[in-house]
């Protein structure tokens, strides 16, 4: 997994980011790098993310709007859209089947793709189960992990003394990889401070803010009863920002994940039975992007103060523009 998503990061950055000085919208870069590494790095399937992104977004644009299918509405732009993805993605099935039924063995056979493909032949799922689960994975990733790096490219640029740690724990592990070598986990593994980093951001501005759960039983809670089958409204926020459990909790300090936190105190990715099933994907995605960004160019951000909208997920209201310089050597 490493090595592919390595792969996909560097061809990402020389395609969209290149070798002259430029100015990158950090929020849809990295969208579109999501989604090519969640299709590609755990499903093993490659089709044209630059094509297939913008129809993804055309159903986001229609989850919350108003259903009414007529002509040039977002609702039914995106239903167009969505049956647009289930063709292609039924076409991926279908051709990994036939591969599969035939006893073609390749590399991606250790992918998710494959084991659904299996499950399907098996007839342990239907094909409309397997189009769901990919597309359910492309949406669940997509919006958090774009939202998660470009609020950490915020952060360090307004914390000069994190980024200076930040580079150099990154600038280690390049110093001893060629050019074009991949990481590996060790390497990964070594990014202790950049996790830190990533971590106290989301602390501070988590991409989902919380979720809902239902009572199973009445639960009594600082002298209330909720009662049994009632909605409950979980946030991320009434911990992370809570000084009980993060001492000066509006301070972005990273250092203070150097020790282990209370459990259930952190909850950008849930907790429990329900916890973010892609968290994994989203930290390796995270620090693998860092590192060959920031030790393959300099950045600055376009707007220092830019704002930040809810609709209903968070994103930099301006799509957080930064001025990139390729460092000396790349
Ligand atoms: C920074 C990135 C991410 C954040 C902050 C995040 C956050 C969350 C949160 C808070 C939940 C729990 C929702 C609840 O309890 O109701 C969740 C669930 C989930 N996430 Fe993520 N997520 C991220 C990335 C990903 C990625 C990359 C994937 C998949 C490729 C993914 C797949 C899922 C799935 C499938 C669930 C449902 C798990 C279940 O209900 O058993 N997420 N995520």
């Amino acid at each position: 997994m490493v090595p592919r998503m390595c792969r996909l990061i560097r061809k990402h950055l020389m395609k969209n980011w290149g070798q002259r000085d430029e100015m990158i919208s950090l929020h849809r870069s990295t969208k579109v790098l999501t989604f090519a590494i969640v299709l590609e790095c755990l499903f093993g399937i490659r089709i044209d993310a630059d094509t297939m992104f913008g129809v993804f977004e055309n159903v986001l644009e229609g989850v919350m709007a108003a259903p009414i299918n007529l002509p040039g509405t977002k609702f039914s732009s995106a239903k167009k859209a969505r049956a647009k993805i289930q063709k292609a993605l039924v076409d991926e099935v279908q051709k990994k089947k036939e591969a599969m039924e035939a006893g073609g063995r390749d590399e991606d056979d250790a992918m998710l793709l494959s084991n659904l493909v299996a499950a399907l032949i098996r007839g342990e799922v239907t094909e409309d189960e397997v189009v769901d689960n990919i597309v359910l994975l492309v949406f669940a990733a997509h919006d958090t992990t774009s939202y998660a790096i470009t609020m950490m490219f915020k952060m360090l640029a307004n914390h000069p003394d994190c980024y200076t740690l930040l580079l150099k724990e990154h600038e280690d592990i390049a110093i001893t990889k060629r050019r074009e070598e991949d990481l590996t986990l060790e390497d990964v593994k070594k990014m202790e401070y950049t996790w830190q980093v990533a971590r106290e951001t989301m602390r501070l501005c988590p991409p989902i803010f919380g979720s809902f759960r239902k009572a199973t039983a009445d639960i009594e809670f600082e002298g209330f009863i909720i009662p049994k089958g009632w909605k409950v409204l979980w946030t991320a926020y009434g911990t992370h920002y809570n000084e009980e459990y993060f001492p000066d909790p509006m301070s972005f300090n990273p250092s203070r994940f150097a020790d282990p936190v209370q459990a259930y105190a952190f909850i950008p990715f849930g907790g429990g039975p329900r916890l973010c099933a892609g968290y994994q994907l989203a930290k390796l995605n995270i620090l693998v992007f860092m590192h060959y960004v920031v030790t393959r160019y300099d950045w600055s951000l376009v707007y220092p103060d830019e704002p930040v909208v809810m609709d209903p997920l968070p994103f930099p209201s301006k799509g957080m523009p930064i001025k990139i310089s390729p460092k000396h050597g790349y």
